[in-house]
């Protein structure tokens, strides 16, 4: 079976690209959400961007952003895909799809059982499907919160299109996660921080061996 593949999310120096790379990271994330601390300009992303070796899929994380928006951060930055992180309905995901050509990537919270159709009616519109814990009401971020959701909801589900895990995954449970899930894709960002927004190289490297390491449970 091959490695599960990682994403390292809210990169914001040349060396956390060289970090997720020389780990073996198959996504490096850039986040456009001002209230993040991991929150990029247009321009430090282009020159990290260009930084990236061809290996690492450049993800621009955004939230309910517009076409302005986009068009701006498109014509700027070489992207691989993009990541839409807040409210954007499943037509607003097939709009940006068409508009923009680059593969998207929806993520879904999840609380409870409740949750669970909308990953279903996104991967109806989306190239990938990001299953994320559900942000507190109150929350300033809708993700980055390093908030874990109860794993055992999505154990041996199948979706029409692939996803990746996210939420509170730390060096420590991603190989638990995936075992429990049968996760392919993981994505990790306050986890392999020494501070927020600050990138620790040694937790990104302990993170990626730890989920390529790890073995999903196959399941009937
Ligand atoms: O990372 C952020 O700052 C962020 C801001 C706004 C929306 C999403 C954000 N991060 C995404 O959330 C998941 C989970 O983060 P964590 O590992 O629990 O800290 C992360 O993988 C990013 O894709």
């Amino acid at each position: 079976m091959p490695d599960v593949r990682v994403k390292i999310c809210g990169l914001t120096k040349p060396d956390d690209i060289e970090a997720a790379a020389s780990a073996g990271a198959a996504y490096g994330g850039f986040v456009f959400f001002a209230k993040s601390p991991r929150h990029l300009e247009f321009a430090a992303a282009r020159s990290l961007a260009l930084y990236a070796p061809p290996g690492l899929a450049k993800v621009a994380l955004v939230v309910d952003a517009d076409d302005g928006f986009l068009d701006a951060l498109t014509a700027t930055v070489p992207l691989d895909m993009l990541q839409l992180h807040g409210h954007e309905t499943p037509e607003r995901v097939a709009e940006i799809k068409a508009r923009f050509r680059l593969p998207v990537m929806k993520a879904v919270g999840i609380a409870t059982a409740d949750d669970l159709p909308e990953i279903g009616r996104y991967a109806q519109v989306a190239d990938q499907i990001l299953i994320d814990a559900k942000p507190a009401p109150e929350a300033d971020l809708p993700g980055g919160n390093g908030l874990a959701f109860d794993w055992r909801l999505v154990a041996g589900k199948r979706w029409a299109k692939p996803w990746m895990l996210a939420g509170g995954l730390t060096p420590d449970t991603v190989a638990e996660a995936v075992a429990l899930t049968g996760a392919r894709q993981v994505d990790v960002s306050s986890g392999v921080e020494s501070a927020p927004g600050v990138k620790d190289a040694g937790k990104i490297a302990a993170f990626v061996a730890a989920a390529q390491a790890a073995k999903a449970v196959p399941r009937i």
